[in-house]
C-alpha cells in the first residue's frame, strides 16, 4: 500500500518511505517554532504538495527534509538514511547523489551554458566530461523539450525555459527525491502547467518522489496529495487534491476544517493521519492538458 501516513503516535508507518519525517521541529532563536513536531512519510513515486499560509513553515520543512538545514528536534530519513547520522561531507554527498533541487534560490549558473548546467551534478559526483556525459545531458534536455538550446546561456532563456533546465538538472542524477520550492511562482499559467507536467511525468514514468512547496491550488491539483501546514504544524491533508478542495482547505481555519466536496479525506489533528491507499486509481485529468 502506498500512503503518506503516520501512526496515531506520530511515528512514520512506511519504513521504506522515500522521505520520512518524525517529530521534526525547527526553532530559530527565541521565536515560536517555525516547525513543530511534523511527522509524515512519503512513499516512493508520490507527488506531494506542501501548502499553507505565508510563514506556516513550508520552506523550513523543505530545507530540513532536504538536508539543507538541521532540525532542532526529530528525525529526517531519506530512503532510510537518518540525516542526523551524517556529518557535513556525508550530507553534501547525499544531497548531491540522491536529491534533486528545483529552488528559486539555487538558480542556474550564468557562466555555464545550458548543457553544462545540466551536467553539473554529474561532474560534482565525479563523472568525467565526455560523450556519455553529453548524451545524458542532452537526453535530459530533450525530455524537457530543450535539446536545441543546449549551447545557450541561461540569460537567453525565458523564465519557463530556465525552470525546465532546472528540472532537467534536478533529474539528471536520477534522484530518489526532488524538492521543488515554488518552481512556478513566477510563470504564466500555461508555462507553469508545462513545468508541472514535467514533474508529474518524472513521478509517473521514473518513479521519482517529488515534494513541491506551492501556494497555488492549480499546481497542487497536479499532485497525488496535498499536506497543509499551519503555524508549523501539520493541519490537514487532501488525497488527490483538486483546486476547489485546496482553496477550501486554505480558506478554512485549520485544523478542524472538513471540506465538503471532492475526494478530500478531511483535516485531522497534527500527527493523527491515517490515509487511504489510492494506488491503482487513474489520475484525474485537469482542465489544463498535461
Ligand atoms: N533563517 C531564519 N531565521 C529566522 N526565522 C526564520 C528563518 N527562516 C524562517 N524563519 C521563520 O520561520 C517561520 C516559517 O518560515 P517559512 O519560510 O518556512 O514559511 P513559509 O510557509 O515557507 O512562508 P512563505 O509562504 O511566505 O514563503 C516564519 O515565521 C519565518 O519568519
Amino acid at each position: 500500500m502506498t500512503t503518506t501516513a503516520v501512526t496515531e503516535s506520530g511515528a512514520p508507518r512506511a519504513l521504506d518511505a522515500a522521505l520520512a519525517l518524525d517529530g521534526v521541529g525547527r526553532t530559530y532563536g527565541r521565536g515560536a517554532p517555525a516547525l513543530d513536531g511534523v511527522s509524515l512519510a512519503v512513499p516512493r513515486g508520490r507527488f506531494v504538495a506542501v501548502m499553507g499560509p505565508s510563514g506556516s513553515g513550508k520552506s523550513t520543512l523543505l530545507r530540513c527534509a532536504a538536508g539543507l538545514e538541521r532540525p532542532t528536534t526529530g528525525t529526517v530519513r531519506i530512503g532510510g538514511t537518518d540525516l542526523a547520522t551524517l556529518k557535513a561531507a556525508g550530507l553534501t554527498r547525499l544531497r548531491r547523489d540522491r536529491i534533486g533541487f528545483v529552488f528559486q534560490s539555487l538558480n542556474l549558473v550564468s557562466a555555464l551554458d545550458v548543457r553544462e548546467n545540466v551536467t553539473l551534478p554529474l561532474l560534482l559526483a565525479g563523472a568525467r566530461e565526455g560523450r556519455e556525459l553529453d548524451a545524458r545531458a542532452l537526453a535530459g534536455l530533450a525530455a524537457v523539450g530543450l535539446a536545441d538550446r543546449a549551447g545557450d546561456r541561461p540569460e537567453n532563456l525565458s523564465g519557463g525555459q530556465r525552470q525546465r533546465v532546472a528540472i532537467a538538472r534536478a533529474l539528471v542524477n536520477d534522484p530518489e527525491v526532488v524538492f521543488a520550492d515554488e518552481p512556478t511562482a513566477a510563470l504564466d499559467p500555461v508555462t507553469a502547467a508545462g513545468v508541472l507536467a514535467l514533474l508529474r511525468r518524472a513521478v509517473d514514468e521514473r518513479g521519482t518522489t517529488v515534494v513541491l512547496v506551492t501556494h497555488d491550488p492549480v499546481a497542487a491539483a497536479w499532485t497525488d496529495e496535498a499536506v497543509f501546514l499551519d503555524r508549523g504544524r501539520l493541519a490537514g491533508r487532501l488525497d488527490r487534491p483538486d483546486e476547489s478542495g485546496v482553496r477550501e482547505m486554505l480558506g478554512a481555519h485549520l485544523p478542524g476544517a472538513h471540506p465538503a466536496g471532492g475526494h478530500s479525506t478531511g483535516a485531522h489533528g497534527a500527527g493523527a493521519y491515517a490515509s487511504d491507499a489510492h494506488a491503482g486509481r487513474p489520475y484525474r485529468r485537469m482542465a489544463v492538458s498535461r
